[in-house]
């Protein structure tokens, strides 16, 4: 904390939040999440984190951007956790790992292959990087009431954007090829930067957590095409969201 009682990243302070938080990776992706909350505000913004705060239920919610992979991620988990939030979903953008994936199909992650550093520094290697089954179960049935078409599994989580979408390049180039086809192979749906630091931080601070990512088709991610509209992606995470909160406030679902 600061001297002004402010988180040291996020700059926020215990009355800016409360218990739910929504994680897009970028600050440009926060006003449009936070806009289909009730009463959307800006609150802070220091370096990659910007927070806008909201409602559902009467219950507030905010929405961080967390920056890209794990280092910042974890931050931002660490610091949310210590000012009480207690319920986390990642929202986000991923290459998919599967031929027939249909651009812009959404991932409902249940858990993340941990090829990336940060999480290291929590946990070995053995711990599972998993979601939160209530989190899970929300994402899915969030999803399948706006009839997004969706798949349910595990992400790659990396630190090397280029070293996925360009492996020969890199001196690594046969290790990485090879990897990733053993993630392919064991299963893996998709593939993004920060997924693990939040289930693995979720895990050691007592968090409920979650994933969503959009996924880019392997053809949409080689043509360098455009990005599938995040609509369907906001709008499957604010619904989960809301359900978890009529949930926990013993509301019915809307
Ligand atoms: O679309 P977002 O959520 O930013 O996430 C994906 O895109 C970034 C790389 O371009 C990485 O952060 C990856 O996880
Ligand atoms: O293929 C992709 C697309 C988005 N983000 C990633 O990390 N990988």
């Amino acid at each position: 904390m600061t001297t002004e009682n402010r988180a040291h990243h996020l700059h926020l302070r215990a009355e800016d939040v409360g218990g739910y938080a929504l994680l897009p990776n970028s600050p440009e992706q926060v006003a449009p999440i936070a806009a289909r909350l009730d009463e959307p505000t800006f609150v802070a913004r220091n370096r990659e984190f910007e927070t806008w705060r909201g409602s559902l239920a009467g219950e507030t919610v905010v929405v961080t951007s967390t920056g890209v992979g794990g280092p910042s991620t974890a931050l931002a988990v660490e610091e949310l956790a210590a000012l009480g939030v207690g319920t986390m979903i990642r929202v986000g953008v991923s290459g998919s790992m599967r031929p027939n994936t249909r651009n812009g199909e959404l991932a409902v992650v249940t858990g993340a292959i941990r090829d990336e550093g940060t999480t290291k520094q929590y946990l070995p290697v053995e711990f599972p990087a998993v979601a939160t089954t209530d989190v899970v179960r929300a994402l899915q049935e969030a999803a399948a009431g706006q009839g997004v078409p969706h798949q349910c599994g595990l992400v790659h989580t990396k630190d090397s954007y280029y070293g996925e979408m360009e492996p020969e390049r890199m001196p690594l180039a046969a290790e990485l090829t090879e990897r990733l086809g053993i993630w392919r192979r064991g299963g893996a749906i998709c593939s993004e930067m920060e997924t693990a630091a939040v289930f693995i931080v979720g895990s050691v601070l007592n968090v409920r957590t979650g994933s969503v990512v959009m996924m880019w088709s392997e053809q949409a991610v080689r043509d360098g095409g455009p990005a599938p509209a995040v609509e369907p992606l906001y709008d499957t995470a604010v619904a989960a969201m809301r359900r978890l909160v009529h949930t926990a406030v013993g509301a019915g679902v809307a």
